[in-house]
């Protein structure tokens, strides 16, 4: 549960049927059935079809195989009763990393898709995201989108909020409520915005300043605060620098847009002439680490790509968002293998669906697109976009210490996947092994078929 600091408690949703399902586990538990997970970028994805993951206060403490378990049992001193046997037709998998998402615009979701981004961002973004001064309107929209985030098996996600303090705070509240891994931006803007939806410059740093303190005060390392600059279209040069600074002296993630449309691009030049292109904006006013995600990057030029490269900042890849706004096809391939780290994200509600999964698809799609027009060397492969929505979104968000796939120490941050229940969307014939399961989980699955969600070892989500 969250720490004192939350003034907001979770619904008890449908599909929470645990009595357990908001206390950790005291004690070991241990997982036996097949799982997956992704060791690297060019490794083959791991499949165990026999396997054991060991969980203690939420941390991993034993990937091994069945095989062994006599051992196991004497070395970790566990019994049948900590013993959990995954049922027919089910697999463990790490859990979804979603490394853009903009929570307010939740309500917009599936609808408004007619325009391209700035005209799109105008008519209708902007005017649902200035309803967020009231912080009651932030309550109930942000708790539907936890839930329907950890519904999808997202068990980590990078929210921007709106220019709000107060209700960029509700946000923390309900991550930390429902127990979801988070990052949490309050959007900055100070100029280029609508008069009814824009702070001063001195309004948004001391907001930002004021809402990364009261963050990392909670001491929850679930939930951080990332410094968000909507995009240098609606940002000062003062700004920018300002919040280069404060994300500088905390030592926090920053988040931002980048290279997503070619009239967005234009513009950001014609505003900032002084700078070489518009990765540079950013690195010019300390905008670029190591914690840095640049989203989109649809179309980034070679010599931003190195600028990126020299500051070990990442790629958040929403491909539907990129379809949906028109804004062009991203070759994820080619920007993973040039060594930039790449996650993938929603973009809700650019990207229309609130599903890592359904991302996972999108980008396989693009990615088949792309190399049919020569523009990608190859397709991306169900495996790869595996990796990009889990071990790539952590390394993008810097966080693969501590997530993203299943090795000792790590966190228990995982889903259990179920194909055979009856709820199941996807018919299985005979001779279904656990690879078959899985490539038809990815193209085929929904969020019927992630049966538990379990975040630092808590379990989140029930069937
Ligand atoms: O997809 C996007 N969604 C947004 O809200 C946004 N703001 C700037 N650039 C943006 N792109």
């Amino acid at each position: 549960m969250g720490s004192a600091a939350s003034r907001v408690s979770p619904n008890k949703p449908k599909y929470k049927t645990s009595k357990n399902a908001d206390k950790p586990a005291r004690g070991i538990q241990v997982f036996i059935g097949p799982y997956i997970h992704s060791l690297s970028w060019t490794e083959p994805l791991v499949v165990q079809p026999n396997g054991v993951i060991g969980v203690k206060d939420g941390k991993i403490v034993i990937v091994d195989t069945a095989e062994n378990l006599d051992t196991l049992k004497a070395s970790h001193s566990f019994g049948d009763s900590d013993i959990i046997k995954l049922q027919e037709g089910e697999f463990l998998m790490p859990g979804l990393i979603d490394t853009h998402i903009h929570a307010p615009q939740y309500p917009n979701v599936g609808i408004g898709l007619d325009l391209p981004l700035l005209e799109w961002l105008d008519k209708y973004t902007f005017p649902l995201e200035a309803k967020y001064k009231d912080p009651k309107f932030a309550e109930l929209v942000y708790r539907k989108v936890v839930e329907k985030t950890i519904n999808n098996g997202t068990t980590t996600a990078s929210y921007f909020t709106t220019i709000h303090t107060s209700s960029s705070e509700v946000m923390a509240d309900m991550v930390e409520a429902y127990g979801q891994r988070a990052l949490v931006g309050k959007v900055c803007m100070d100029c280029y915005s609508p008069d009814y939806y824009v702070e001063t410059t001195e309004e948004s740093l001391s907001g930002t300043t004021e809402f990364v303190k009261k963050i990392l005060d909670r001491k929850n390392p679930l939930v951080l605060p990332t410094i968000t600059p909507r995009f240098a279209l609606t940002c000062s040069e003062d700004l920018l620098k300002g919040l280069g600074a404060i994300a500088k002296e905390h030592d926090v993630h920053i988040q931002t847009h980048l290279d997503e449309s070619i009239p967005e691009i234009e513009r950001a030049m014609e505003l900032f002439p002084q700078y070489k292109n518009y990765a540079d904006i950013y690195g010019g006013t300390g905008l670029l680490s190591s914690k840095a995600i640049m989203a989109h990057c649809v179309h980034i030029t070679d010599e931003e790509l190195e600028i990126l490269k020299e500051n070990n900042t990442s790629i958040s890849h929403c491909p539907t968002s990129n379809n949906s706004l028109l804004s062009g096809h991203c070759p994820v391939k080619k920007l993973r293998n040039a060594g930039v780290k790449v996650g993938l994200g929603t973009d809700v509600a650019g990207g229309y669906t609130p599903s890592i999964l359904e991302e996972m698809r999108h980008a396989i799609m693009t990615a088949k697109t792309l190399s049919i027009e020569g523009r990608e060397s190859e397709p991306l492969t169900f495996r790869e976009a595996l990796y990009l929505a889990t071990l790539g979104g952590a390394e993008a968000l810097a966080m693969e210490q501590e997530i993203g796939n299943f090795q000792v120490g790590k966190s228990f941050d995982a889903l259990v996947i179920g194909l055979e229940h009856e709820l199941s969307p996807i018919d299985l014939f005979p001779e279904s092994d656990i690879n078959v399961l899985v490539e038809k989980f990815i193209m085929l699955g929904d969020d019927r078929n992630i049966v538990k969600v379990f975040v630092n070892g808590q379990l989140v989500k029930s069937y």
